[in-house]
């Protein structure tokens, strides 16, 4: 966690918090130190298997493209890839702000990787759980400003990293659908999928939502407040830096303490309750009837193609 208090930033290596700025300060001194030196990849773009990031040192403001062919399913390594990447930006003093984009220009990401949860052993499936719960928290729980350039379609998992973020922007496309839609799969969207939804639509809006899971076009996702904004597709990046700059103009202690206040809680229940949420997952996608339904889901993707 990092924070910024009379010109001073202070690092520390835990999600948002609401720890005393006492406490805070001696974490993050200490902590800072321990860390390797940023500058080696500051200006320039670092490329990964499954993403580039590139942080702009003039702004402050990094875009993650996540790139993994061919529609950005969240696997094990690229959740770990992830994980990796946002927490050396969040520990890096001249990043304030994210923004998370695809270069597919027509899927921002297809989700979890359903592959990753059909024929798998419990130790596996544990893993890949535990890789799913990591990326939310360091996603949710980040200090920096994070925006969504959600520039094609973002099913279920893909909606999660939307829904993490500060801010969403979508491109204005009737083709594009957004949504948790996992009950469409015969599976259940865990509680924190549910809370991050209610944070940002409601809980009526969140029940019709998880229940249905439906899948919502650009413009109804505006609608129900799913996404804050659309732009035209070739704008959507210049229009993310822009409001991110926006975001960048209130200070930024004033503004994280306020994000650790609003997500705290939030935040607490999966951290509370990560092993049993890693147990419930490894139970529940075990059963014949749950592997059975994600087959006939993955049998259904292949024939929907020929
Ligand atoms: C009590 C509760 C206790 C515990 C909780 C328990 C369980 C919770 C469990 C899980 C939560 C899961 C959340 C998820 O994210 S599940 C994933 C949901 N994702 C989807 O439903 C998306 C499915 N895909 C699509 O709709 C489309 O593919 C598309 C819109 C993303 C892209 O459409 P295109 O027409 O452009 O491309 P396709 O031809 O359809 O696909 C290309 C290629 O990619 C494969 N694929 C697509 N999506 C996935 C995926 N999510 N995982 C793995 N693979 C995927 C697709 O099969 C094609 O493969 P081939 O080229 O045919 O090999």
């Amino acid at each position: 966690m990092a924070v910024l208090l009379n010109g001073l930033r202070l690092v520390s290596s835990g999600n948002l918090s609401l720890h005393g700025i006492k406490s805070l300060q001696y974490k993050s001194t200490r902590i800072l130190c321990q860390l390797p030196c940023k500058s080696s990849y500051q200006g320039r773009p670092f490329s990964n298997k499954n993403m580039t990031v590139e942080l702009d040192n003039n702004t402050g403001v990094a875009v993650i493209q996540m790139k993994k062919p061919p529609v950005n399913s969240l696997s094990l390594e690229f959740l770990t890839e992830f994980a990796i990447n946002m927490e050396k930006l969040e520990m890096d003093r001249e990043c304030r702000g994210v923004v998370l984009t695809s270069s597919n220009p027509k899927i921002f990401s297809a989700g979890l990787d359903i592959n990753e949860m059909y024929g798998k052993t419990p130790e596996h499936s544990g893993e890949f759980w535990r890789a799913v719960q990591e990326m939310w928290l360091k996603l949710y729980g980040s200090n920096m400003v994070t925006i969504a350039a959600i520039n094609g379609s973002s099913p279920a998992g893909g909606c999660l990293m939307a829904l993490a973020c500060d801010y969403r922007i979508m491109a204005d496309n009737p083709k594009y659908a957004i949504g948790l839609n996992e009950t469409k799969l015969g599976i259940v969207a865990p509680f924190w999928f549910k809370d991050s939804m209610i944070n940002v639509i409601g809980r009526r809006a969140t029940e019709h939502s998880l229940q249905l899971g439906l899948m919502y076009s650009a413009s109804n996702a505006l609608k129900i407040g799913l996404v804050d904004q659309l732009v035209a597709q070739d704008k959507i990046m210049t229009h993310a830096l822009s409001v991110m700059s926006e975001w960048l103009a209130i200070p930024d202690h004033a503004r994280q303490i306020t994000k650790s206040m609003m997500r705290k809680p939030t935040l607490d229940r999966l951290l509370t309750n990560r092993e049993s949420d890693i147990q419930n997952f490894v139970n529940f996608i075990s059963k014949d009837s749950i592997q059975k339904s994600l087959q006939l889901y993955l049998e259904m993707l292949k024939q929907r193609k020929s």
